[in-house]
């Protein structure tokens, strides 16, 4: 804004630009059921509150794009209805004005392969994988990581990062259920098979990204459907190697917020080095007529989430 007497200022109220979040959606067309620990899921109600989303991010008239976290179908979708579900849900997204950044979760894995869901979701993915990142902004660069990498859900029963990540779960988890925590201490809960890790050419990609982000002075925004802070989300939802991911993101201070989704309570945690944790609360997880979804302003200092309903609203400000 320019003044008469011809100093200007920056109107900082203004956003630089602001986008959608939802996550979780976990559709199947059928009845309502409950987690393994007893909390109730409402399969069909879930793509209702997507439907929701998509007429309040339109409303709002301001969002450049939206991000879902992963998981848009559950892993009881009957599998000859897969394919069926998943165009269901990306139709509703196809209902928002603008683009969508997708991710990865294991309920996806469950229903449909890799090299199917990757172009159902056009997921950018030059290294073959579902990591990529975008600058929708000259100061911000989005870092999306493809937390089943490393799995062993969604490659190949002989391919060689389901071997690895067998490896893995036999080592550190010795319950012939690989997705049964019990017995396991504390953040040795995450070593069960809906969860997974990032592996060595995507760390080496998230440093360079990262390098670049620097020199190019963005602020970096990271997307995992796997939380990376315990503070934010129970062991049990861990990434396998969060600390490891979190090491090379704490050598650069361009790195400010970090989402999630998959720990369907939602959380929210500062680390060490005042990087913002939120984990966002599922869609599935509604009962009808309650809603979690919401928007992100972004602003040069900080964003602001604001929550629908069941989403929390969290002002996160950057430390420097
Ligand atoms: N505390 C737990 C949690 C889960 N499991 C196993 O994981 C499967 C998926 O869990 P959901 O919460 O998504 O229902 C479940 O069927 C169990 O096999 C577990 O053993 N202990
Ligand atoms: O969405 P699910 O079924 O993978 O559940 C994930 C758990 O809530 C993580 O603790």
């Amino acid at each position: 804004m320019a003044l008469a007497n011809g100093v200007s200022t920056v109107d900082f109220k203004k956003p630089l630009f602001s986008f959608g979040v939802i996550t979780d959606v976990q559709y199947a067309d059928i009845p309502d059921g409950h987690s393994f620990l007893g909390v109730p899921r409402f399969y069909r109600h879930s793509i209702q509150v997507l439907q929701r989303a998509a007429v309040k991010w339109n409303s709002l008239k301001t969002l450049k794009f939206s991000i879902n976290f992963g998981d848009i179908i559950d892993g009881f979708c009957p599998k000859d209805k897969s394919l069926t579900a998943v165009n269901n849900v990306l139709d509703e997204f196809d209902k928002f004005n603008g683009p969508v950044y997708h991710m990865i979760g294991n309920h996806c894995l469950y229903n449909l392969p890799r090299d199917k869901l990757i172009p159902l979701l056009k997921i950018p993915s030059p290294y073959g994988c579902a990591y990529y990142d975008f600058s929708p902004s000259p100061e911000y660069r989005f870092v999306v990581l493809d937390a089943y990498d490393i799995s062993a859900i969604g490659w190949a029963q002989d391919h060689p990062k389901t071997s690895l990540a067998m490896e893995l779960l036999q080592s550190k988890n010795p319950n012939a259920d690989k997705n049964s925590p019990v017995g396991l201490l504390g953040l040795e809960k995450r070593f069960l098979m809906f969860n997974g890790a990032v592996g060595k050419e995507q760390l080496e990609w998230l440093d360079g990204v990262l390098q670049d982000s620097t020199k190019n002075e963005q602020k970096v925004i990271i997307c995992c459907h796997l939380p990376l802070d315990p503070g934010a989300a129970t062991p049990e939802a861990l990434l396998w190697n969060y600390e490891e991911v979190m090491e090379v993101i704490h050598q650069y201070e361009s790195v400010k917020v970090c989402f999630a989704g998959h720990a369907h309570k939602g959380g929210y945690s500062v680390d060490s080095h005042g990087i913002h944790h939120r984990v966002l609360e599922a869609a599935l997880e509604c009962p009808p007529g309650s809603d979690a979804f919401g928007h992100v302003d972004v602003y040069h200092d900080r964003l602001l989430l604001s929550g629908t309903d069941r989403m929390a609203s969290t002002e996160m400000v950057f430390i420097s």
